[in-house]
């Protein structure tokens, strides 16, 4: 490229920056002004400083994740025209585009267009910056008049594409908004409306595209959805870490990443448990099983309820219990809140059975109580200690963590809640009350919730409690006021001067004290299990159980929602290998299938390899084509069982002292993870067990399910026969792990290699030509 073209180029990115800085500096002054304006005014003054507040500060973090690479590409377009394309959308001051928003409708041919369809365009330029400077063009001439003056013949076509595939992997995913294809443009601009759902095999960017899609999303219908939050769920926390900066990166926050073991506010997902059983808690039925638990707590008696009251017994018979409770079931009342109803009628029939007695006409006359008395009774009544035990073993109120501690730690009560479970299945399902939850509890406690129904009385009481105190403050604050007020006035004059109280009143005043909440919408959405999300995105949606689904289709009533995955990669036992049995009892017929059919992370050498193993899963299964080949084929190593772990612990040191600063996975059975790591820690202390959520090690062992979702540069894949018997979706396991590496991929066996892995057990060379590359 010429350097009077790169000059060129260099003279607009300088304008682009200089406005860029004069809009950022414009932005956090006026923020700082908002933040040292008083805190006085009206409610509504307040509530409009706020959002003024809200929208700077958005402004300054998007502006603040633009800088670098703010500008990356440029279009000319057939009228002769250029536009250059951005990470936000930049105005000169006559309000002419210095800079296109990669989002804008105006970038889109820089996605789409090609040679074959131009989409109007005659050139796509690629920018590569250093900081803030333009240091190489690549040049892609979609005009075949173009193409032939094109200076040194340059038609780089994907060189940026492939310049960001061959980079090596830090452990946290950027973002793709200088490289998006044309397939996955197409998604990420989507109109659908209701669930889309994005098929893709493994490396296929789907993760990338769903995150993109949310900032599109957000971009295009930023009101609704800055409001409402979009919510991303991902498999666990180190696939959370590593996808976290992808849309700060963009300037987007209005997400919230969560896992769903994480949805239930206030509970952390710390218990282990057994994919059997967590595969049991995670079937559709067990939301029949919670609603019998719920019932089984609204208890009668055999034949009568005895319950002392002022050293007589009053006595509750079974009839009458049963009709209290069948009508309190009738009003279809959560539990919680049919409570009252018991109450009521249970005290009303004691506190007939007490009048009678204790107002009974000796001479045979009228009860001598009169209606007043009665009521007098029932206020005794509800609240002696002894009616209000009988109460709470009627009809108890409970929290969803009570209901299901009670229901796990009983076989008693599982034998009567899961009549439809096997007694092994039941027993799989039985533990001790204290030790924490797990991930697949999380959806058991969110239907138990639903079911209980929050009690709002008491947070109601909490509110009006407040509030008083409130208004009894600013009384007080109003009072010291006048009384401070000065005596020297003359009587007349006093009279006529305005008092504070002429000016503000307690209430008003009372709400100038009330605390706003600072909270930001992602906050608030985080700690309210009610919250309903503007947009919902899943990422290895396939792993989800059928309770986890129903969770999250309660949190998005509208079904806008993005879910990406691969039914051939699916290894948890709870999760699904059809799209349709998942999303038809919630939206049949409204649901789209998108599919992505390129595979840019692992290289076609390595495909050729795992291709045969979602075959052996489902001869239907499509492979994605790999877009580059790095002429580097898969290594296999064999090595005696009883050696396994030391030339195991050979071999990942001597790959690690070859990294350069690249990233290695191992990836064992799950059943030898500790045995195996032990023996990689051994000979590469600086190499960890499982990924580190918070800081990613430059080697670490892990098991397939640990390995879901992310990559690395090296992987060595051990045992694939352990792998693939591991579990019962043993396949989609060994196809996630030999699809993580976006360079080399060695494995290391000791047994027979799994006849889905003939290629390397032929110990041919894959070809990559299998792959039609
Ligand atoms: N258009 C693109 N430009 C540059 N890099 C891309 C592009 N599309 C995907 N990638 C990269 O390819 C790699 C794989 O993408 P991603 O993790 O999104 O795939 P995936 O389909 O979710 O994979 P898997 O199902 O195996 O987890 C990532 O490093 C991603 O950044």
């Amino acid at each position: 490229m010429s350097s009077e073209e790169i000059a060129r180029e260099q003279e607009h990115l300088s304008r682009v920056y200089r406005r860029f800085d004069a809009l950022r500096e414009q932005t956090s002054s006026g923020l700082a002004e908002l933040l040292r304006a008083s805190t006085a005014g009206t409610a509504q003054a307040r509530i409009e400083r706020d959002t003024a507040h809200v929208r700077q500060a958005e402004r300054l973090i998007q502006l603040n994740a633009a800088e670098q690479g703010l500008c990356f590409g440029r279009l000319d377009v057939e009228d002769g025209e250029y536009r250059h394309i951005g990470r936000l959308g930049i105005l000169d001051d006559r309000h002419e585009p210095l800079l296109i928003d990669w989002r804008a409708p105006a970038a889109r041919p820089f996605y789409l267009a090609t040679a074959v369809s131009p989409c109007g365009v005659r050139r796509r330029r690629h920018l590569r910056t250093d900081g803030r400077t333009v240091v190489a063009l690549h040049d892609e001439v979609l005009d075949p008049d173009l193409a032939e003056h094109a200076p040194d013949g340059q038609v780089t076509g994907e060189a940026a594409l492939l310049a960001a595939l061959n980079a090596g992997r830090t452990g946290r995913m950027t973002d793709i908004v200088e490289t998006i294809q044309a397939e996955q443009d197409r998604i990420i601009r989507s109109d659908h409306q209701g669930i889309l759902v994005v098929q893709g095999g493994p490396g296929t960017g789907k993760t990338a595209v769903a995150l993109h899609r949310a900032a599109y999303l957000l971009y295009a219908h930023r009101e609704r959805l800055a409001r409402r939050v979009v919510l991303v769920i991902g498999p666990n926390a180190a696939f959370l870490r590593y996808i976290g900066q992808v849309l700060p990166s963009l300037g987007e926050t209005s997400v919230l990443l969560s896992t769903v073991g994480e949805l239930y506010p206030g509970v952390v997902p710390e218990r282990t448990e057994s994919p059997r059983s967590a595969e049991i808690k995670g079937r559709s039925t067990m939301a029949e099983v919670v609603a019998a638990a719920v019932r089984d707590r609204q208890w009668v008696p055999e034949e009568v309820l005895e319950i002392d009251h002022e050293n007589e017994v009053l006595r509750l018979d079974r009839q009458t219990c049963v009709r209290v409770r069948e009508r309190a079931r009738e009003t279809g009342l959560p539990h919680n809140l049919a409570r009252p109803l018991v109450v009521r009628e249970i005290v009303d029939v004691l506190a007939r059975q007490w009048a009678d007695r204790i107002g009974a006409d000796l001479l045979g006359g009228p009860n001598l109580l009169d209606e007043q008395d009665v009521e007098e009774i029932r206020r005794e009544l509800r609240e002696g200690p002894a009616v209000r035990a009988a109460l709470d073993e009627l009809w108890p109120v409970l929290t969803p963590q009570q209901l299901l501690a009670d229901l796990f730690s009983s076989a008693e009560r599982i034998a009567s809640a899961a009549p439809g479970l096997s007694a092994q299945e039941q027993r799989l399902l039985l533990r001790r009350a204290a030790g924490g939850w797990a991930p697949s509890d999380a959806p058991l406690l969110d239907e138990a919730a639903e079911l209980l129904g929050e009690d709002g009385r008491a947070a109601r009481a909490l509110t009006e409690r407040e509030r008083r105190e409130r208004l009894d403050y600013a009384q007080g604050v109003l009072d010291i006021a006048i009384g401070s007020r000065s005596t020297d006035l003359e009587e007349g004059l006093a009279e006529e001067s305005l008092s504070v109280h002429d000016l503000l009143d307690a209430g008003r005043l009372a709400e100038r004290h009330e605390e706003a909440d600072h909270r930001t919408a992602v906050e608030r959405a985080a700690a309210d299990r009610t919250w309903t999300f503007g947009h919902v995105i899943v990422d290895e949606a396939q792993e989800l159980s059928e309770m986890a689904w129903r969770l999250l289709m309660r949190r998005c009533p509208t079904r806008s929602m993005t879910l990406v995955g691969d039914v051939a990669q699916t290894g948890d036992p709870a999760g699904t290998t059809s799209w349709q049995r998942v999303l038809d009892p919630y939206a049949a017929g409204r649901w789209r299938l998108e599919r992505l059919s390129l595979n840019y992370r692992v290289p076609a050498e390595i495909m050729a390899v795992a291709a045969d193993v979602p075959v052996g899963l489902d001869a239907a299964f499509q492979v994605p084509r790999s877009v580059r080949a790095t002429g580097v084929h898969p290594r296999c190593w064999e090595v005696r069982s009883a050696e396994l772990p030391w030339r195991l612990g050979e071999i990942a040191a001597r790959e690690a002292a070859g990294l350069e600063g690249r990233r290695l996975a191992v990836i064992v059975p799950e059943a030898r993870l500790v045995e195996l790591g032990d023996a990689v820690t051994a000979a590469v202390p600086t190499a960890r067990i499982g990924e580190d959520p918070q800081a990613p090690s430059p080697v670490v062992v892990l098991s397939p399910k640990q390995s879901k979702g992310l990559e690395f540069d090296a992987v060595l894949v051990v045992e694939p026969a352990g792998i693939a018997d591991g579990s019962p979706r043993g396949l989609g396991d060994l196809y996630v792990a030999l699809t993580r590496a976006t360079q080399r991929l060695d494995v290391v066996h000791s047994g027979v290699l799994p006849a889905v892995l003939g290629r390397l057990a032929d110990g041919r060379p894959a070809d990559p030509a299998d792959l039609d590359c």
